[in-house]
């Protein structure tokens, strides 16, 4: 199998690359430059060699853009040219990684991405689930649980970007598209694949699981599809497939043999962008130097970021970790600023203090935490592509970038994973 995902934000490109290179599959994570004035698509030529792991060999490729709240018609733009990379490349599976907190707006960009790939593919239509149980994710009845609560009574509620106020992601997901939308329960998938393939209907089907081995059967539902069909979900479902290939192909790569080249450290920084209930925890058990970043104070005062500029470059020793954290206080900066510009302000500014560590204080270890805030710094940065490592924690891998002539180690943390004391223990266990 040769499967090729388009993931919406790139930490759940490294999410699913993380957890798939696990199982066993060669996974490589692709970004393609962000779209230029004028040629609204994004760059793609400059990827050869799409798929790892030689011709014939099952592979894992996946596109990281940046498009989980990009306008409509960007977001269908930039996702059906990276599925026609995939296809051109050899892709015998088009995979549409989403967030396991089915993070969107009423307008999209789920449903409308959906229909484009299933056009693209000629396919019936998507089938999966945002059901990751390895990220304490599950979908029953169509309800969606984030940590054991539905999603509209979680943390999600208050996302800065993208307040998720309905649990049901057949409603989320029928708000955002004209075809229609069908649900398979948890007790149909209990009875097997063949149940499950049999009830994939024209449209987009959504499959509950709980478990592991639910998502097992629906990767093997999707695999025996009497028409062709585009899988779709957070991590779970793609996870699954990789182990389906791996299993059918008897050919397991060892990652934590597959070594990343070793970056030898010269400083060691920590973007933090996310706003997260995880996010938020990992940042009070920091016990390192930190710095806030407050949108208020970026959109008012000149000097705001070259002050962060100096106080980086006054470092005595840069190979202790540092913390660069946006303001914890979300509702005042939108409603002075807007929520659009307040993340821009804080988008650009790790981005630049990205670059300045990078380029100009010669770091070589960078931990961005949010999605958004990780492609905002991926595409300063010019990283095209991720040689992806082992995880620190489940959907949580390191990996090893170029950006201009400068080897580094990225790790792309979603805003929701790991434990409190990442950002004081992933440096152990870096390239
Ligand atoms: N104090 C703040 N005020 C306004 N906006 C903020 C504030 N802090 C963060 N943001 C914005 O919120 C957004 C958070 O999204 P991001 O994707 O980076 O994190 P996340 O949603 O937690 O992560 P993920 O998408 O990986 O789950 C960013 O655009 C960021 O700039
Ligand atoms: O699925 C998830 O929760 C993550 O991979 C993600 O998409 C974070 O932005």
């Amino acid at each position: 199998m040769r499967l090729g995902a388009i993931a919406d934000d790139v930490t759940g490109a490294c999410d699913l690359a993380g957890r798939v290179a696990e199982a066993g599959l060669p996974t490589t994570v692709l970004l393609p430059a962000p779209p230029a004035p004028g040629h609204p698509s994004p760059t793609t030529e400059h990827h050869e060699d799409v798929f790892a792991g030689g011709d014939d060999a099952s592979a894992c490729a996946v596109v990281a853009l940046k498009v989980r709240t990009a306008p409509v018609g960007q977001a269908v733009d930039e996702a059906t040219a990276a599925a026609q990379l995939l296809l051109d490349a050899g892709a015998s599976l088009l995979y549409q990684k989403y967030c396991s907190t089915f993070d969107s707006t009423p307008a999209g960009n789920i449903g409308p991405i959906a229909d484009a790939l299933v056009a693209l593919a000629g396919a019936d239509g998507t089938v999966g689930t945002p059901a990751t149980p390895g990220a304490r994710r599950t979908q029953y009845e169509g309800i969606l649980f984030a940590d054991g609560v539905p999603l509209a009574e979680s943390p999600m509620r208050d996302h800065p970007l993208t307040p998720m106020r309905d649990s049901s992601v057949v409603r989320l997901l029928a708000a955002q598209t004209a075809a229609p939308v069908s649900l398979v329960p948890w007790e149909a998938v209990q009875r097997g694949a063949a149940e499950v393939a049999s009830a994939i209907g024209a449209g987009h089907t959504l499959v509950d699981a709980l478990t592991e081995g639910d998502l097992d059967v629906i990767a093997a539902a999707i695999l025996s599809a009497p028409r062709p069909v585009v899988a779709a979900g957070g991590a779970g479902v793609g996870t699954a497939l990789a182990r389906a290939a791996v299993a059918a192909s008897g050919q397991r790569v060892d990652i934590s043999r597959s070594q990343l080249p070793e970056v030898p450290v010269t400083g060691r920084l920590l973007l933090a962008g996310s706003a997260s209930a995880a996010t938020r925890a990992q940042t009070a058990a920091f016990a390192g130097e930190r710095h806030t970043l407050d949108p208020l104070a970026l959109a008012t005062d000149d000097r705001a970021l070259d002050r962060l500029r100096d106080a980086l470059a006054a470092r005595a020793d840069h190979r202790e970790p540092v913390l660069i954290g946006s303001a914890p206080e979300v509702a005042r900066a939108q409603a002075e600023l807007g929520a659009e510009r307040a993340a821009a302000l804080i988008e650009g500014a790790l981005a630049e203090l990205a670059a300045f560590a990078v380029h100009e204080l010669g770091y070589s270890h960078l931990l961005v935490a949010g999605g958004e805030t990780s492609g905002a710094v991926t595409a300063r940065l010019g990283v095209q592509r991720l040689l992806v490592g082992q995880q620190v924690a489940p959907g949580v891998p390191w990996a090893v970038a170029r950006s201009g002539e400068r080897e580094i180690a990225l790790l792309l943390k979603s805003g929701n994973f790991g434990g409190p004391g990442l950002f004081t223990d992933a440096w152990e266990v870096a390239p």
